[in-house]
């Protein structure tokens, strides 16, 4: 039997979070719409943060009382503070996630605390959850490197995320934010965070900057990953990492996963119908290469 792998689509927030211009609601709902119904089955819809910092992310409780419901389809949203989750567990959620940075600079820019404010700050987030049966996930920003800092030690990621496993985390996603990493650092890096961690409640987030992501995956699924973060057409970045791009696009990485036998219940085809849906409102191409030989071989068969 194929091995399974959880593909966590992350553009509705990682992508939009970064646009110039916020997407109005009714199309974001379209876009998780189409995502859910390309087979995607765990859909990171939106934030709860500060809407002077990250307007593209306003109208996400709005969004959230209008998404069509699917079948063991999650949704999760980030929250950075107690403020967000007592927001976010009144509304049909199914998952929190609270992010973290192993790099101090970046945890002071993006959320204003440092790293160990931070983790006090979730403390509240957790409890509310767990008095709900709410699930949450644990990001850690930096993995490889920091804008601001550079060389970010491993020994601070797995810290970071030993300490998020600690406080309740059911799963930690570890970012390269900037996407600087190139796969072996990758794989020490998820390596020294498994020989503390179960390697199942491990996640891997790359953002495609110097074009590493895809590279840096593989690496990390022949260390035993299982989980990947991924965003449709390849949209986004983190506003507060200036000139990094998006993540692996998710056609990107659905066509990788089908070749190497892996399966993930996508279709890559539905997954870049998505892309092109949001593509087009955006005004630009789709980052992912494989929609875009895709959208070239539709055409070719529709001129014969
Ligand atoms: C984290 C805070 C909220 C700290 O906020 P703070 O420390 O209170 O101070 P602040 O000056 O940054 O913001 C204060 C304002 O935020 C409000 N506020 C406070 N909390 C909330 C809330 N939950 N929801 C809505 N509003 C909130 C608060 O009421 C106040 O409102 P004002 O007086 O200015 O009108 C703020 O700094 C912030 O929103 N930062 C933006 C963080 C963010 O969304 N970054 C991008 C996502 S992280 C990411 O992309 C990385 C990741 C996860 O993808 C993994 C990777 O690639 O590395």
């Amino acid at each position: 039997m194929a091995e399974h792998v959880t593909i966590v689509e992350v553009g509705p927030r990682d992508g939009l979070q970064n646009e110039p211009t916020a997407v109005p609601v009714e199309v974001r709902i379209e876009l998780v719409r189409q995502l859910a119904q390309a087979g995607l089955r765990s859909i990171e819809v939106g934030s709860f943060v500060s809407p002077r910092r990250i307007p593209q992310m306003a109208g996400t409780a709005e969004l959230l009382r209008s998404l069509p419901r699917f079948d063991e389809v999650i949704y999760g949203v980030l929250v950075p503070n107690e403020q967000g989750a007592l927001e976010a567990v009144e509304l049909p959620i199914q998952e929190l996630a609270v992010f973290a940075s192993a790099s101090e600079t970046f945890s002071q820019r993006n959320i204003n605390c440092s790293i160990d404010e931070s983790l006090d700050r979730f403390l509240p987030v957790m409890e509310l959850a767990q008095a709900r049966s709410i699930p949450v996930r644990g990001y850690v920003s930096c993995v490889l490197g920091c804008p601001y800092e550079g060389k970010v030690s491993v020994r601070s990621v797995v810290d970071v995320s030993r300490r998020l496993s600690a406080l309740g985390c059911r799963e930690i996603s570890l970012g390269d934010t900037i996407g600087i990493g190139t796969p072996r650092e990758a794989s020490a890096m998820v390596r020294a965070a498994a020989a503390e961690l179960p390697i199942d409640s491990l996640a891997v987030h790359f953002h495609d900057t110097r074009g590493q992501a895809l590279a840096n995956i593989l690496a990390c699924l022949d260390d035993g990953v299982r989980t990947i973060d991924s965003s449709v057409a390849g949209l986004g970045g983190c506003p507060y990492a200036p000139g990094a791009s998006g993540n692996v696009a998710t056609e990107d990485l659905v066509y990788m996963l089908d070749g190497l036998g892996m399966e993930t219940g996508i279709d890559v085809s539905a997954v870049a119908a998505a892309g092109d849906f949001i593509s087009r409102h955006l005004g630009r191409a789709t980052a992912s290469k494989v929609a875009r030989a895709l959208a070239v071989s539709a055409k070719q068969h529709s001129a014969l």
